[in-house]
């Protein structure tokens, strides 16, 4: 299938910026299911109007095209990293080449394209808030040698002027904070202002 045909396959045509929205709108009820259940996992039983900004404030949305690739093995699809997001929620085709590395462990799983199914990455804003007890996950793409291949993410993060920290509700009854409050914009920056290099970004935050 040639690249535009599986994007509109997606239903997203390749200057769709409408069905992308609408996409990203209808995704909005799944994320606020997920943060509710997340949150529920750390005894934060109501989504505030202030958590659900830090939590899901800003949304973006990135078409990924691989092309095939000559030489994969010379070839990085995208480095090793973790996303700064709360969430992210990846829709992928049939290709594959989505790797997660396995928790306190040197393997690298391979995320199988199941269709109908989306990949939710906990991400470092998550990380964070909830003081260490979700963790993001580093992935990384491997490029292929035989298919071109897309992927969306929908980047669920804070706001860029929200400070982000472990939240009050889980530090009130005397946890230790493992992380500072940070302002978003910058933590973001300082994740592009490097290369990727695994769970590094998440230093910047460590008290
Ligand atoms: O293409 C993928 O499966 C993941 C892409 C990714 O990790 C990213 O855009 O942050
Ligand atoms: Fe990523």
């Amino acid at each position: 299938m040639s690249p535009k045909k599986k994007l509109l396959h997606y239903g997203l045509s390749l200057a769709g910026r409408e069905q992308v929205l609408d996409y990203m709108r209808k995704s909005e009820v799944v994320i606020k299911q997920l943060l509710k259940m997340l949150m529920k996992g750390l005894n934060v039983n109501e989504i505030d109007e202030t958590n659900e900004s830090l939590l899901m404030g800003s949304m973006r949305t990135n078409l990924n095209y691989y092309p095939k690739c000559p030489n994969p093995e010379l070839t990085v699809g995208v480095g090793r990293h973790s996303d700064v997001s709360t969430l992210t929620i990846l829709l992928q085709d049939e290709i594959g080449g989505l790797f997660v590395r396995e928790n306190n462990g040197d393997n690298w799983i391979h995320v199988p394209p199941i269709k109908g199914s989306l990949v939710i990455n906990v991400g470092d804003a998550l990380q964070i808030m909830s003081n260490g007890k979700y963790k993001s996950v580093e992935h990384r793409v491997v490029a292929n040698g035989y298919n071109n291949r897309i992927s969306v993410p929908i980047f669920v993060n804070p706001r860029p002027s929200d400070m982000i920290g472990p939240l009050p509700e889980l530090i009130k009854d005397g946890e230790k904070p493992i992380y500072k409050q940070v302002l978003y914009s910058d933590y973001v920056k300082h994740f592009f202002r490097k290369g990727h290099d695994g769970k590094k970004t998440i230093a910047f935050a460590e008290l």
